[in-house]
């Protein structure tokens, strides 16, 4: 692979304000030619609340998969997820891609594209505020939330290629360090 190119791994608990980190930043850095923000493809309904993502029923998932349509792929909630294979050219042809994956996946996005086309950013806050996020968010229920809260602390994230962003203030706050942690990197800032 060129030496261009760098895949943004955005991790951290369920709750914790990835999506919406990444849509503002989606929002503020979209004159940035050289960053994207692919979607997932999802099997979740169209249309539920939060990120916007590529429906996939169950049973097509599975043979997606099969035929290398994803580049990462995990199970969690009871669901599937998917990133797009395309993601691997992108980064190839020396784009900054940016995705929500699981904390599950951090070593196999290193494999596959080096670790020096990888970044990690882990996105951060104590359980009382994953619990306050995830109830007022109000797409799981109570059963499914509790779930999600124990699932928060099954990864450790650590590594040098790591930065931690603190999502426990408000919103404004978050999405500051989130913005600040991408232009500061200048591997992730400066590729074009
Ligand atoms: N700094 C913040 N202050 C207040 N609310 C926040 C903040 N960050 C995110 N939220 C809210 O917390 C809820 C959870 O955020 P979000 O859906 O982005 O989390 P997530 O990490 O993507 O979770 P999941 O992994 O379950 O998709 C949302 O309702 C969002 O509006
Ligand atoms: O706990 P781990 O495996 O790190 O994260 C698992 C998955 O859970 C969340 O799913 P959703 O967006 O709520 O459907 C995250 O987006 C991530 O893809």
């Amino acid at each position: 692979m060129a030496k261009t190119g760098l895949l943004v791994l955005v991790v951290g608990p369920s709750g914790v304000g990835k999506d919406t980190l990444l849509d503002a930043a989606r929002e503020r850095l979209k004159g940035v030619g050289h960053i994207c923000f692919p979607r997932r493809c999802i099997t979740r309904p169209a249309g539920s609340v939060g990120e916007i993502h590529i429906p996939v029923r169950s049973e097509d998932f599975s043979q997606m998969a099969r035929q290398g349509a994803f580049l990462l792929s995990w199970k969690a909630h009871d669901l599937c997820y998917g990133i797009p294979r395309h993601v691997q050219d992108d980064v190839a042809h020396g784009k900054t891609v940016i995705v929500n994956v699981s904390r599950s996946v951090i070593d196999d996005a290193c494999a596959l594209l080096g670790h020096d086309h990888v970044r990690v950013l882990n996105i951060r806050a104590n359980r009382d505020v994953l619990r306050k996020r995830l109830e007022a968010r109000g797409r799981e229920d109570a059963l499914d939330i509790e779930r999600r809260l124990a699932r928060a602390s099954a990864y450790q994230v650590d590594g040098n290629n790591i930065v931690h962003v603190d999502n426990d203030a408000d919103l404004e706050t978050g999405i500051a360090r989130f913005i600040a942690a991408i232009e500061i990197d200048p591997a992730i800032a400066n590729r074009a």
